[in-house]
């Protein structure tokens, strides 16, 4: 299950709409700031004052426990305003201002939505239509501010720009990178019991056999059935099924000796172990431990019939230069297993012998 993409942003969503309040509201409150300070109170930026205003009743509100979603429209509608007004009354496309544009779809699209994003994209078009046809037939009026000041704030809001596509993207490399390490974790688990599943065991063998074959050292192979598990299901319910499925995997898993062995289930009620580096009599070590451990967890099959649940396991173990292939590999061990289904099960199997047969 993929995690909500909510979840995956640090800040939340409520934080994420509040900080981009908060840094819009302080960027425009220090250009009208900086135009004051330079050119006095003669000419005072109205739309930004509007947008200011607006941003720290948005505060509040957001503060204040208010609809995230609300905060969002107030926040993409206040810096529409912003950009219609404050580059008409700055001189229409020289105005530094008109360089925002492009964020603010962009930031609609994080903070609200694409069908948010496409109707901030459409007004952001009309706007800068309105400011062209103004500008072209002489509407738009003269900016009467120092061209040096025009060009700091081309420097402001350019760096700006930069600074807020470089979070925007950044932000979102590192969605898709966590994102994509959950789905490779996800595709390689099994999902009832936590441990590898049969994708992953597939893959993992054939790197272990290209190991064992480069270094000609040994490989063993184990499958493990749980026996008669349709009548402990059929007994208990399928979901009684499913927790002894989750036992017996931890069970497994414990019963590994090296960080090296892996477990999986490779499906159904059937578990493997991939022992590197160990010889058949490591791995029948293992599988004999494995089987007296679950043996003497004595989990009944239910109430009338009080039999322990346990395990048939077929071993394959070979040095790496005689290994065909890991379909071999695996055909042979899951011959072994049911050669000890066959000979009465709670048993463990090599491919050539059947003395390791024990009673219940
Ligand atoms: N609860 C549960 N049962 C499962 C799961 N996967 C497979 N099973 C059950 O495991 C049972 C396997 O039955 P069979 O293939 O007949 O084998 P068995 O009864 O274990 O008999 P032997 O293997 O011959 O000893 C079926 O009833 C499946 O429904 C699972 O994820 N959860």
């Amino acid at each position: 299950m993929l995690t909500d993409l909510d979840a995956l942003i640090p800040l939340g969503r409520r934080g994420l709409i509040q900080t981009t309040n908060i840094i819009s509201t302080l960027l425009i409150a220090t250009l009208a700031a900086i135009k004051i300070m330079i050119l006095g109170f003669e000419s005072l930026p109205i739309p930004a004052f509007f947008v200011v205003t607006v941003g720290l009743v948005n505060w509040i509100y957001i503060r204040r426990h208010g609809s995230i979603d609300v905060a969002a429209w107030i926040l993409m509608m206040s810096a529409l305003f912003g950009l219609a007004f404050s580059s008409f009354y700055t001189g229409g496309f020289n105005a530094p201002v008109v360089l925002l544009a492009p964020i603010i779809p962009i930031m609609t699209v994080i903070l609200i939505n694409k069908r948010a994003a496409w109707i901030s994209l459409g007004l952001v078009c009309l706007i800068l239509a309105g400011v062209f046809v103004l500008g072209l037939y002489g509407y738009v009026p003269k900016n009467q501010t120092n061209p040096d000041l025009m060009l700091f704030g081309r420097y402001i809001v350019l760096t700006s720009l930069c600074l807020i596509s470089t979070w925007v993207i950044s932000s979102f490399a590192s969605i898709s990178r966590t994102l994509m390490a959950q789905l490779e974790t996800q595709s390689n688990i099994d999902f009832l019991t936590g441990i590898l599943n049969r994708r992953a065991i597939e893959a993992r063998l054939l790197l272990e056999v290209g190991r064992a074959r480069r270094s000609d050292t040994w490989l063993s192979f184990i499958m493990a059935d749980v026996d008669f598990f349709k009548l402990y299901n059929d007994t208990n319910g399928h979901l009684a099924g499913d927790n002894c499925l989750k036992d017996i995997a931890k069970l497994i898993d414990g019963c590994c000796e090296r960080a090296t062995d892996v477990v999986g289930r490779f499906g159904g009620e059937e578990f493997v172990l991939i022992l590197p580096d160990t010889n058949n009599e490591g791995a029948r070590r293992i599988a004999e431990n494995l089987r007296k451990t679950l043996l003497a967890q004595n989990i009944p099959y239910g109430p009338q019939n009080t039999n322990p649940v346990t395990l048939t396991l077929g071993i394959v173990s070979a040095k790496g230069s005689t290994i065909d292939s890991v379909e071999k590999l695996i055909k042979d061990a899951d011959a072994a297993l049911y050669r000890g289904k066959d000979q009465g099960r709670n048993c463990v199997v090599g491919p050539e012998d059947v003395e390791y047969q024990v009673a219940i």
